[in-house]
């Protein structure tokens, strides 16, 4: 089984055809929760900026990036991580990575609240200074892609094309992370992942890999490639999109190999609901058979309560014990 490639051009230029765009994209949803985007229009230049920066800052010194650590970042949950940091099932990933979100200063209300993941940025401004505006310029141009592929995916549904939108992504939580998985010298007998087996929690993940390859994608019970497609994205639907669904698109394991010929960047944006949104079932959507048991964290989506926030702040602690201490007690 393959990861269909779908090409977006008529749904980013509003054009008639679009309709056939969201077909496939409901397809490839109800299939295995992956596709490839191209024709999407993001600027292959402020791309390879982010590719050339992103690994000047990976090749710095761990005192350097450590400059910018995500225990610095405080209940915004952003910075850098040291490899081994952040865990998977209880298990250290294979992989170093710096965390953004929203740039929001000291001055927001949700920020002077102390709301868990608004606040702003931490960047190497001393070494790297067209860092920031790079990493900025990306996010907005990936949002602006997310709302164009959630009116696919609402279409997709029979739903009004501002259905997600209007309810859900006027003000969407958006994370985003750059990974490295640096090559690892095999000397353990222990199994190593650069990522192990997960879903992701929001509503869509949209990511841009580098041509190392060491994505893989579960299908039914089998695990499949998703290999690097020049100038494509992988997207992927998450835990949010599964509970609205009723489970008719379900959020799909996925896991990243760990990397022994050479490093691996990686770069996912998750376009999530907004923070203080309760996220429901769509109306005249049946709730299909609970899968609990068939996922790797043995939890339902469907029986969560609370807003999406909620939601978040328990799965990233798990990720992230440490900080948890830290920052919520
Ligand atoms: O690095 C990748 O290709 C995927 C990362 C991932 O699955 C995640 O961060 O949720
Ligand atoms: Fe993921």
């Amino acid at each position: 089984m393959n990861i269909p490639i779908i090409d977006i051009s008529p749904l980013i230029q509003n054009t008639p055809e679009k309709f056939q765009v969201a077909e496939k994209i409901g397809q490839a949803c109800r299939e295995n929760g992956f596709f490839y985007i191209i024709g999407h229009q993001v600027d292959l230049e402020l791309q390879q900026k982010l590719e050339k920066l992103s690994k000047s800052f990976f090749s710095l010194s761990l005192d350097q990036k450590m400059k910018i650590k995500m225990s610095n970042g405080g209940l915004a949950w952003r910075g850098y991580f040291p490899c081994g940091d952040e865990l998977t099932s209880g298990r250290p990933d294979m992989k170093e990575g710096i965390y953004f979100g929203e740039e929001l200063d000291q001055g927001n209300e949700l920020v002077k609240i102390k709301t868990p993941l608004h606040g702003p940025n931490l960047f190497p401004d001393d070494e790297i200074p067209e860092f920031r505006n790079v990493v900025l310029e990306y996010m907005k141009s990936i949002k602006e892609l997310g709302h164009k592929i959630l009116e696919g995916i609402a279409l997709s549904l029979n739903l009004d094309e501002s259905y997600f939108y209007n309810r859900y992504t006027k003000i969407p939580l958006q994370l985003f992370r750059i990974f490295n998985y640096p090559k690892v010298e095999l000397n353990t007998e222990e199994e190593l992942w650069g990522v192990g087996e997960h879903t992701d929690y929001g509503l869509l993940t949209i990511l841009k890999q580098d041509n190392s390859g060491g994505l893989q994608v579960k299908c039914k019970t089998e695990w499949i490639e998703a290999p690097p497609i020049d100038n494509s994205f992988v997207c992927n639907i998450g835990d949010m999109l599964d509970r609205m669904t009723g489970g008719l698109y379900r959020s799909t394991p996925h896991r990243v190999k760990c990397q022994f010929k050479n490093d691996r960047l990686s770069y996912p944006f998750f376009f999530d609901p907004n923070f203080f949104a309760q996220v429901k079932k769509i109306e005249n959507i049946e709730l299909r058979e609970e899968d609990r048991n068939e996922r790797w964290d043995k939890s339902s989506v469907h029986e969560f309560c609370g807003t999406y926030g909620d939601y978040l702040i328990k799965k990233v602690s798990k990720v992230f014990p440490e900080l948890k201490e830290q920052v919520l007690s």
